[in-house]
């Protein structure tokens, strides 16, 4: 479960102050599946980026289960994100020099595991996105759709609780777009993994089982239907 009380953030001082959230409070239980959405500039990469540990709140708490993450040093809070949270951003952020194998295996050697049980695992984790004869190729070697699935087996790999996703469709087809989301959802429904995903695509919110609308760094309209 993820909560978040009166969280604000504001870049910049003075004149070129930009309030990127104004007091956000929202609770997202564990298996939701939840769209963040709204204009542009309204705060959605920031609210993401706050949820998960990326950049400091100005104001107000964040708790990710029974951590209150707004307390953590940077080491504790990377330490809650490689064992709890998987993450998926519009441009893949793939290593370019290592195939799709070892850009999946790196969250484990990250924590620690040891080269073969990380490649073993990200046998698997390749597997459960349909790409397991792709395994040795690099990201230049792939579409853009097989790249998506390799940043998603390397988000999956250390079986989060939660997968945090930045716009993981707007760099694809309408097509591919749809079978990443299915994909998305597949683990939802398998693993009672929590999606939560930035996205401007109605099409992707209304996938969603949630669906939360910021505007201006404000929350607007927080259910189950689009507006
Ligand atoms: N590092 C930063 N420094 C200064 N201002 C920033 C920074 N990051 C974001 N902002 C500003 O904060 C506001 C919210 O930005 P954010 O990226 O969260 O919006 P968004 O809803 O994700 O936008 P988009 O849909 O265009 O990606 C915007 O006005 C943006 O210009």
């Amino acid at each position: 479960m993820i909560r978040v009380s009166e969280v604000s953030k504001t870049y910049g001082k003075g004149e070129a102050a930009t309030r990127a959230l104004r007091d956000v409070s929202l609770t997202i239980a564990k298996g939701e599946t939840v769209a963040i959405t709204g204009p542009s500039g309204c705060g959605k990469t920031t609210l993401l980026h706050l949820l998960a540990g990326l950049e400091e709140a100005e104001k107000g708490e964040i708790w990710a289960g029974e951590a209150l993450i707004t307390q953590l040093d940077d080491q504790e809070i990377a330490k809650i994100r490689l064992s709890r949270m998987g993450f998926v951003f519009q441009t893949y952020h793939l290593v370019p020099v290592l195939t799709a194998w070892e850009n999946a295996a790196l969250p484990l050697i990250a924590s620690g595991v040891s080269t073969k049980e990380a490649r073993t695992r990200a046998m698997e984790a390749l597997k459960e996105v349909g790409l397991a004869d792709k395994a040795h190729r690099y990201p230049s070697q792939l579409s853009g759709g097989q790249n998506q699935r390799v940043a998603i087996a390397r988000a999956i790999i250390g079986k989060p609780s939660i997968i945090w996703a930045d716009e993981p469709t707007g760099a694809l087809d309408s097509d591919t777009a749809d079978q990443i989301i299915g994909l998305l959802e597949m683990l939802n429904r398998h693993y009672g993994t929590t999606l939560v995903i930035v996205t401007h695509d109605p099409k992707v919110a209304d996938r969603m089982s949630r669906i939360i609308r910021l505007q201006n760094g404000r929350i607007v309209h927080d259910g189950g239907a689009a507006l």
